[in-house]
C-alpha cells in the first residue's frame, strides 16, 4: 500500500445562510475552491487521477455536479470526476475513497471536496403536480391536455422545501440532539462552555493568521462571518432554546451550528508523486472507519462516531488518549459532549466491543482552531474544512497524530486518523 499524503486544502469563507452568498450556486462556490487549488499547486492543464465532490442540497439537473465543476477549472479536461454524498460526512468520505485508490496505486493525485448552500436551494414541485405535468407532456390531444390542466389545484403549486428532518422519525437534528443530551445528562452550561471555547479558539486562530492560507476571498467576503470573538458566557446563557420549547430545552442558536453556505476542497497525492512535484506533505491519511446507529429503535442519532472510533482504535492498536489533536465536528455542542461522555462510560463501551471505557480526552487538544459551531457547517463542505485545518495543525506541530470525527444525518459516523 502506498502512503497517502495530504498536500493541502482551502475553502471560501463560511457565511451565515441567506446573506452574503444569496443565489450563489454550489457549482460556483466549489469551482472557485478547485481553481484556487489549481493556481496554488500549478495544476493548470494537468490531469488528476480522480476528483470526488459532493453537495447535499443540489439540483437534480446537476446530476453530473463534480464533472461540471472540473470542467469549470483550468485542469486538463481529461480529469474524471464523480459525485459522492454521505450527508455531513460527504467530503471526509470523498477523501477516504480517494485515499484508498491512491493507496492501491490506481491513481497518483486527487481532489476531494464539498459544498452546500441554503441560499440557492433546489425547490421541488409537489408530487401531485409533478405527476400531472408528466402526464401533460405525454398527452396526445388538446382535450387530454385541458383535462389535466383543469385538475391542477392551487394547493398543488405550494413548493416543497428541503428539510433536515429524519424521514423515519419526523424529528430534526436539533430535536434528536435534545433527546441525546437528556439521556446523557449534558447540561446547558456545559454546552454553552464548549460553544464559547469554539468561538474563542476560532477568533484566536484568525488573529494568529492560522486561516490566512486556508480561506480565500469570495464575493468580497474575506473571512468567516459566524465566528463571534465578542460572544460571552452571559450572552450565550441568555439565548432561548431553539428546538425544545417545553421549558427543558438546552440547545440554542449559540450552541448549535447555524445554517451556513460555503465550500472547501483538498489536494491529495501518493507520497512519491508529492515528492516528484516538490509538494510539501502536511500529513498522511492513515486509516478511516464508518459506522451507523439504530436510531429508529432508540440509539442517539448522532452517536455513530462512538462506534467508528472504537473500531478504528482497536484495528490500529491505539488508545483514545494516543492523539495530539482531536477534531470532532460540532453539529451541536451537546452531541460532542454526549460522544465524549459515552467513551467514558463502561457499560456503553462494552457495547462498542471494549472491556474497559475508552476514557477521557485532554480537552485542551479538542478543536483548537475552532469547531463547526463557530466556523459554520455547510454540510458537505465540513469534511474537507476539518481535514485541511487538521493537516495544517499537524504540519505546524511538526509531528503528531490526529483523530477526525464527523457525525451525520441518518445516524452515521465517518472518522479518520491523520499522522505526521
Ligand atoms: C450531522 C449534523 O451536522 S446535524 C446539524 C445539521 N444542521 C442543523 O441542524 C442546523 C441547525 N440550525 C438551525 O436550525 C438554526 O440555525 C438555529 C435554530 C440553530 C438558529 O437559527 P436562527 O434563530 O435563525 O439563528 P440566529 O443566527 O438568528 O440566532 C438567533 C439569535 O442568537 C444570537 N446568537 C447566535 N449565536 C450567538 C453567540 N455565539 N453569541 C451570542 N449570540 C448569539 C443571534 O445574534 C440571534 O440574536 P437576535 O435574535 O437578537 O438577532
Amino acid at each position: 500500500m502506498k502512503k497517502v499524503a495530504i498536500i493541502g486544502g482551502l475553502r471560501i469563507p463560511f457565511v451565515k445562510s441567506f446573506k452574503d452568498y444569496n443565489h450563489i450556486s454550489n457549482q460556483e462556490m466549489l469551482t472557485t475552491c478547485l481553481n484556487a487549488l489549481v493556481a496554488r499547486y500549478q495544476l493548470s492543464g494537468k490531469r488528476l487521477g480522480e476528483v470526488a465532490l459532493g453537495a447535499l442540497l443540489n439540483r437534480s439537473t446537476e446530476w453530473n455536479f463534480a464533472r461540471e465543476c472540473v470542467l469549470g477549472t483550468a485542469l486538463d479536461p481529461h480529469t474524471p470526476a464523480y459525485n459522492l454524498t454521505r450527508a455531513c460526512g460527504t467530503s471526509l468520505d470523498a477523501t477516504i475513497q480517494l485515499g484508498l485508490r491512491i493507496a492501491c496505486g490506481q491513481i497518483e493525485t486527487a481532489i476531494a471536496g464539498g459544498s452546500d448552500t441554503n441560499s440557492d436551494i433546489p425547490l421541488l414541485l409537489r408530487q401531485q403536480l409533478a405527476w400531472k405535468l408528466t402526464d401533460l407532456r405525454s398527452a396526445k390531444t388538446l382535450g387530454q391536455r385541458l383535462k389535466i390542466l383543469a385538475a391542477i389545484r392551487l394547493k398543488d403549486l405550494k413548493p416543497v422545501y428541503p428539510s433536515i428532518v429524519e424521514p423515519r422519525t419526523g424529528l430534526s437534528m436539533g430535536q434528536h440532539t435534545e433527546k441525546m443530551v437528556k439521556e446523557w445528562g449534558i447540561t446547558r452550561e456545559e454546552q454553552d462552555a464548549l460553544a464559547y471555547q469554539s468561538h474563542m479558539n476560532a477568533a484566536k486562530a484568525y488573529a494568529d493568521g492560522f486561516f490566512n492560507d486556508l480561506v480565500i476571498e469570495f464575493k468580497g467576503v474575506k473571512k468567516d462571518t459566524i465566528i463571534r470573538g465578542d460572544t460571552t458566557p452571559a450572552k450565550l446563557a441568555a439565548l432561548k432554546p431553539a428546538f425544545d420549547f417545553s421549558g427543558h430545552g438546552t440547545l440554542t442558536a449559540g450552541n448549535s451550528t447555524l445554517y451556513t453556505d460555503g465550500a472547501s476542497a483538498l489536494l491529495m497525492a501518493s507520497e512519491e508523486y508529492a515528492q516528484q512535484q516538490n509538494w510539501p506533505v502536511q500529513a498522511h491519511l492513515v486509516d478511516a472507519e464508518t459506522a451507523a446507529v439504530d436510531y429508529v429503535n432508540g440509539e442517539g442519532l448522532l452517536m455513530a462516531p462512538t462506534y467508528a472510533v472504537a473500531r478504528m482504535l482497536k484495528r490500529n492498536h491505539l488508545k483514545l488518549q494516543d492523539f495530539d489533536v482531536y477534531e470532532i465536528h460540532e453539529a451541536f455542542c451537546g452531541q460532542v459532549l454526549c460522544t465524549l461522555k459515552a467513551w467514558e462510560d463502561a457499560a456503553y463501551c462494552k457495547k462498542l466491543g471494549w472491556d474497559t471505557p475508552l476514557g477521557s480526552i485532554d480537552r485542551s487538544k479538542l478543536n483548537t482552531k475552532g469547531g463547526s459551531v463557530a466556523i459554520g457547517h455547510p454540510f458537505a463542505a465540513t469534511g474537507t474544512r476539518i481535514l485541511a485545518q487538521t493537516a495544517k495543525i499537524l504540519q505546524e506541530r511538526g509531528s503528531g497524530r490526529a483523530l477526525v470525527s464527523i457525525c451525520t444525518a441518518g445516524g452515521m459516523g465517518v472518522t479518520a486518523i491523520l499522522e505526521r
